[in-house]
């Protein structure tokens, strides 16, 4: 079989690799791309997409219960899940159509199939007419995610359990749900299904949901998860997994168990790196199966490199999209010219909990380890006009700030619309601008966002 030489060759169609290979072939270059079935990528297919318009509906349905509450006669709301699903899968479907398209304009040879290295820089193929094909590029790069993790819990995989993907077709809701993970996918499933009406228990091993948060902060997401009815179990690792009977029973550390009708597992997601032949291409592994990379996403073997989930990226989509442009500027660099770095981003991140979580920058706990002397505003959403007129008063902002020089150093906003006042946030840290210039400008009323001159304001701000 000859092997087709290309200027780029993607393994994955991921955020990162199918922007840079649409780029650079609606540029002129020769492109390749390989990807295994998913047009998209994760996010589109089963992951941002899908769950958030799940999220969306949820929350209507959360809304129109209240309807009355807001002078609206709506009657008894209810979940449809063909319906529901339907909206699901148009939205999935249309944005699938839409990549499907812009990929071919671009001009770049798409090739669906599993990729597997055989050599330095050059991959075999059996593509979707069922031909074998071999390629190499002159610059490799590796984009191909990650997938759930289903650890060795015994009984865990004999119990068939539902993960963020396989639960995204469910053909009925089921009564009751045990959810292993209090992490972002654990703490999202957990809001959207409680609203929709399933009995949720979600478990999780450490002593506070969103381990990486500050306690006060991940204290606030439990109690918003349990005023809507989820039971959450802190400090209590799942041990053991059986399903009888069309029951799963999960026994915990703490030796009590938890029945429900269905377990999903939310454990965290595992690199898509075995059997793709990396070390027929000399590309090293880091621990944890990721791809070995540098701060300029070059991996061990010249002219390859990786980008997105199975790179390490902090897993976001925005994040794998940064990548591509990090990636753009360092296959297009001279030499001579410095490489774009991966190094002090900062990647703000929304848990789409309802209400919902924005963060950026340093929590307390990471500023005050890394040394920084802090002052702290902590409000709670109450204060904020527009939270009254949309009634959606619960939660609380906070925000760390450098002592001296008032920089503000990080924000955690739970409470209604935190996913877009979080970016009013990282503009201003963009800028440098110090607290005293978000507090005093002139932010339009009554929105979510004019709740930032509050928290920076003495009232909530300590000295
Ligand atoms: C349930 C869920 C919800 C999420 N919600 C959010 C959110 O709201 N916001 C957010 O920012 N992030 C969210 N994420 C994280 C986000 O989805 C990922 O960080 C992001 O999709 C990673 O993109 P990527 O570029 O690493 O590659 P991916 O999009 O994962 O793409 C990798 C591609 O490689 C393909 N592939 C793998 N192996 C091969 C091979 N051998 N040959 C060919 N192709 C191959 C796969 O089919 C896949 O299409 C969520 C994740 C999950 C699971
Ligand atoms: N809104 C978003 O941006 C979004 C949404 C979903 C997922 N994601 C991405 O997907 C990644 C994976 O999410 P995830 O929630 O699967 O993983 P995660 O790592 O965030 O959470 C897993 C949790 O499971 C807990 N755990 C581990 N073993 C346990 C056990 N035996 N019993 C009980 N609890 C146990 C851990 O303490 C951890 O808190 C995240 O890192 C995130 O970047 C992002």
């Amino acid at each position: 079989m000859e092997t087709e030489h290309f200027d780029l060759l993607v393994i994955g169609g991921g955020k990162a690799g199918k922007s840079l290979a649409m780029d650079l072939a609606a540029a002129g270059q020769r492109v390749a791309m390989v990807e295994r079935g998913m047009i998209g990528g994760t996010c589109i297919n089963v992951a941002c997409i899908p769950t958030k318009t799940l999220v969306n509906s949820a929350r209507l349905l959360a809304a129109t219960r209240r309807a009355a509450e807001f002078g609206i006669d709506a009657g008894t709301p209810a979940v449809n899940l063909d319906l529901l699903r339907a909206r699901k899968e148009d939205v999935v479907g249309t944005m699938v159509a839409g990549q499907r398209k812009s990929f071919l304009a671009s001009g770049m040879d798409l090739v669906i199939g599993q990729a597997r290295f055989t050599g330095p820089r050059t991959v075999e193929v059996v593509d979707d007419a069922g031909t074998p094909r071999s390629l190499s590029g002159t610059g490799v790069v590796v984009n191909t995610g990650m997938v759930p993790a289903v650890p060795d819990i015994p009984g865990l995989r004999a119990a068939q359990p539902l993960t963020s993907t396989s639960i995204l077709t469910l053909a009925e809701l089921p009564a009751s749900i045990v959810i292993l993970g209090g992490g972002y996918i654990g703490c999202e499933f957990a809001s959207m299904l409680s609203i929709m009406g399933v009995a949720v228990t979600l478990v999780q091993r450490g002593a506070s949901l969103l381990p990486r948060e500050d306690t006060d902060v991940s204290a606030a997401v439990t109690s918003a998860l349990e005023s809507d009815s989820v039971s959450v179990r802190l400090g209590a690792a799942a041990e053991s997994v059986v399903r009888t009977n069309g029951t799963v029973t999960v026994s915990l550390a703490d030796g009590t168990t938890v029945e429900a009708a269905e377990v999903l597992v939310a454990l965290g997601r595992k690199p898509v790196t075995a059997g793709l032949g990396l070390e027929a291409a000399g590309v090293d592994l880091a621990p944890g199966g990721l791809v070995a990379v540098d701060e300029f996403l070059r991996t061990t073997a010249d002219g390859v490199w990786a980008a997105g989930d199975v790179a390490g990226t902090p897993q976001f989509t925005h994040a794998s999209w940064n990548d591509y442009r990090i990636l753009k500027a360092n296959l297009a660099a001279v030499p001579g010219v410095a490489l774009h770095s991966t190094r002090d981003r900062l990647i703000p991140y929304c848990v789409f909990t309802t209400p919902e979580l924005g963060r950026v920058g340093l929590s307390e706990a990471q500023a005050r380890a890394a040394g920084h002397d802090v002052r702290i505003a902590k409000m709670p959403v109450t204060a904020i006009p527009r939270a009254r007129t949309v009634g959606q008063l619960e939660g609380m902002w906070k925000a760390v700030v450098e002592r001296g020089t008032d920089r503000i150093l990080g924000v955690s906003l739970l409470g209604h619309e935190s996913s877009e006042v979080i970016a009013v946030v990282q503009m201003a840290m963009l800028g440098g601008l110090p607290y005293q210039q978000v507090r005093d400008a002139v932010i339009a009323h009554p929105t979510m966002a004019e709740g930032l001159q509050l928290l920076f304001s003495d009232a909530f701000l300590e000295a």
